[in-house]
């Protein structure tokens, strides 16, 4: 594939960055990767693999003359980061970020972009529970949507991004800030906080069970338990961020859980089963669609959850 951006600054060197540096590398992307992270653990663990050309410990350094700039540090970093670029970017510059939620994102970071850069909001839906410079690999992206949010950006730059993700592999749709940090309510950051919490649940049940809970555990709560893995940081920041529209689902699900407690209390067999025979439809009706996201060939098959991804390095987890 032909070079998309000449030079490239990624700040921040975690899962999200090293794996883009290695789809761009392995695709011919970007002329030149450069990159920043707040450890110099991380700066060193990004030559010593190879996804970036030079480190430099500050993200002013990074950004001097890039073409591209992705800013993939937790959502609660961005606005310091934003500041600390803006003085320093070259003028026709694209800034895009990879945050999970996306309004909050807009907000710390467009005050502190100069005119004549193109700040383009993003998000891949792909991830692993694993984080770190060691964490990336070149597939993630694959067949995997991308999310734009580019709200009046210039159609040019945005055309040049979406190529720049299609290039990696992955699917690109545009939507709106506010309806994406809804749908992404629904579909990542609830189920993530319902995680977290019946692993907590069933770890204080394993002081009195005595580590039956994770003996006996079966591939759903394990699975439970590979996403409650996930980083902390980021996490915790993509709940303080996306308060409202997590809020507002969590109520709901709130509701439908108490439904359903009652018809268990009242043996309500009816309700359960009509209640089950729906969602059941609705992972078929995912399948069907092609989108089942379990599937093998999108990199992160059931079985791979549970362990290291064949050929992918999973060493992770440092800052
Ligand atoms: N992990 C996922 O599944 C996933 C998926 C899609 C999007 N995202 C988003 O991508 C972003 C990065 O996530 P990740 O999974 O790559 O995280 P990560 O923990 O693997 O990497 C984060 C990087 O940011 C750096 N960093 C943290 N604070 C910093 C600071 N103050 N200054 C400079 N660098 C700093 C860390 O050193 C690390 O290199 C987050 O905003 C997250 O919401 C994550
Ligand atoms: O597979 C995982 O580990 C993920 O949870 C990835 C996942 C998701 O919820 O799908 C997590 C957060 C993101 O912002 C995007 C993707």
């Amino acid at each position: 594939m032909a070079v998309i951006y000449e030079k490239v600054a990624l700040i921040g060197l975690g899962l999200i960055a090293s794996s883009m540096a290695h789809a761009m590398r392995q695709r011919g992307l970007a002329g030149q990767i450069v990159g920043h992270a707040k450890s110099a653990e991380s700066r060193a663990a990004a030559l010593e693999l190879g996804f970036c050309d030079a480190v430099f410990a500050t993200a002013a350094q990074a950004v001097a003359g890039a073409d591209l700039v992705v800013l993939a540090v937790p959502v609660g970093v961005m606005a310091a980061i934003a500041a600390e670029i803006g003085p320093h970017l070259k003028p026709g510059a694209t800034v895009t970020d990879v945050g999970s939620v996306k309004q909050a994102v807009i907000d710390m970071v467009a005050p502190h972009m100069p005119a004549g850069v193109h700040f383009i909001p993003g998000h891949p839906i792909a991830g692993t529970e694993h984080s770190g410079p060691r964490s990336g690999f070149a597939t993630l992206f694959d067949n995997r949507w991308w999310l734009l949010t580019p709200e009046g950006a210039d159609a040019g730059a945005v055309a040049r991004l979406r190529a720049l993700c299609e290039g990696m592999g992955a699917n690109v749709e545009e939507m709106d800030a506010a309806h994406h940090d809804l749908v992404l309510a629904v579909t990542s950051h609830t189920p993530h906080l319902i995680a977290y919490t019946m692993v907590g649940v069933a770890d204080d049940l394993r002081r009195v069970t005595d580590s039956e809970v994770i003996k006996y555990s079966a591939a759903g709560f394990r699975d439970f338990t590979r996403i409650a893995a996930s980083d902390p940081t980021m996490w915790r920041d993509v709940f303080l961020t996306n308060k409202d529209a997590t809020l507002e689902i969590l109520g709901r699900f709130t509701e439908e859980l108490f439904a359903l407690q009652r018809a268990i209390r009242k043996g309500d067999g009816a309700h359960l089963h009509a209640y089950f025979t729906r969602t059941r439809a609705i992972r078929r009706g995912i399948i069907e669609a092609g989108q089942d996201t379990d599937a093998p060939d999108f990199g992160r098959g059931s079985g791979a959850k549970l362990g290291p991804k064949p050929g992918t390095k999973q060493g992770g987890d440092a800052a």
